[in-house]
């Protein structure tokens, strides 16, 4: 199969997790997890707080080792990228963030101030080019981070609770840029507690519950007839501690 940006779908690699779980401390905080993510698909990872979202996406992303298990990518590692909740952003101009990661990438010099300009055009941060990264507002720096993963042209996109501190109109802007990575062939995994946005986004739809992954379904069957008492709850908006 063949998506919008030429990519094949096919040429993602899948991401296999196997019997891999999560201790500290003797304590278990993610329980053996046996997953595999197949495709060109956008997968939201749900629960309540607490619930291991952002341990399951560190794991994923290699920024955690499993304390028993195994993650790992058929094939080969695709090009991934992640945005954080809190985008890390170095104290530098919004342009010069950008260039810094093409520098690092291998990006020819000349090429990295009109590529990173073109960026910041798209995720309309044009005017504020020259403004301290870190001074910009939530939405702004949210922006800057995709932005910055966009020049990456990541196979495989991690978000983490991307949108849980912004406004409307910069969640809007958020999940357009989601679109967009979908749309060019971006295979997405997100993490998110609010459920209108996983529906808006979601193929398929993880769900988490103290730890352990307790539904893995399609979006449409996650809403219209979820297998669990917990994932039941959750999506009538009861208290899911
Ligand atoms: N590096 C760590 N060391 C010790 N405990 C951790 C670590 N990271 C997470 N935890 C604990 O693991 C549990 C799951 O945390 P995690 O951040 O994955 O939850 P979450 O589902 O993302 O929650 P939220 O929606 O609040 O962000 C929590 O009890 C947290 O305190």
């Amino acid at each position: 199969m063949n998506d919008l940006s030429g990519r094949l779908t096919a040429e993602i690699p899948s991401l296999v997790l196997e019997g891999a779980s999560f201790l500290h401390r003797g304590q278990v905080l993610l329980s053996p997890l046996d997953l595999r993510l197949t495709g060109c698909c956008r997968t939201l990872v749900m629960g309540p707080n607490g619930a291991g979202k952002s341990l399951l996406m560190r794991l994923a992303h290699g920024l955690l080792t499993p304390s028993k298990g195994r993650v790992h990518w058929e094939g080969r590692t695709p090009r991934q990228a992640m945005v954080f909740q809190r985008p890390v952003l170095l104290r530098r101009s919004a342009l010069a963030n950008l260039s810094y990661a093409l520098a690092v990438n291998g990006t020819p010099r000349r090429l990295r101030k009109p590529r990173a300009r073109e960026a910041l055009e798209r995720f309309g941060l044009a005017t504020l080019e020259k403004r301290p990264a870190r001074v910009l507002s939530g939405g702004e720096q949210q922006r800057l981070a995709l932005a910055r993963a966009w020049l990456l042209d990541p196979e495989v996109l991690f978000l983490d609770e991307p949108t849980s501190a912004l406004d409307p109109a910069a969640i809007k802007a958020v999940e357009d840029a989601v679109q967009e990575f979908h749309q060019r062939g971006t295979r997405i995994v997100m993490s998110s507690h609010d459920l209108h946005q996983a529906r808006r986004l979601a193929d398929d739809v993880l769900f988490l519950c103290r730890g352990k992954v307790i539904e893995h379904a399609p979006a449409e069957t996650f809403f219209t007839a979820p297998a669990s008492s917990q994932a039941r709850a959750f999506i009538r908006g009861d208290l899911v501690l």
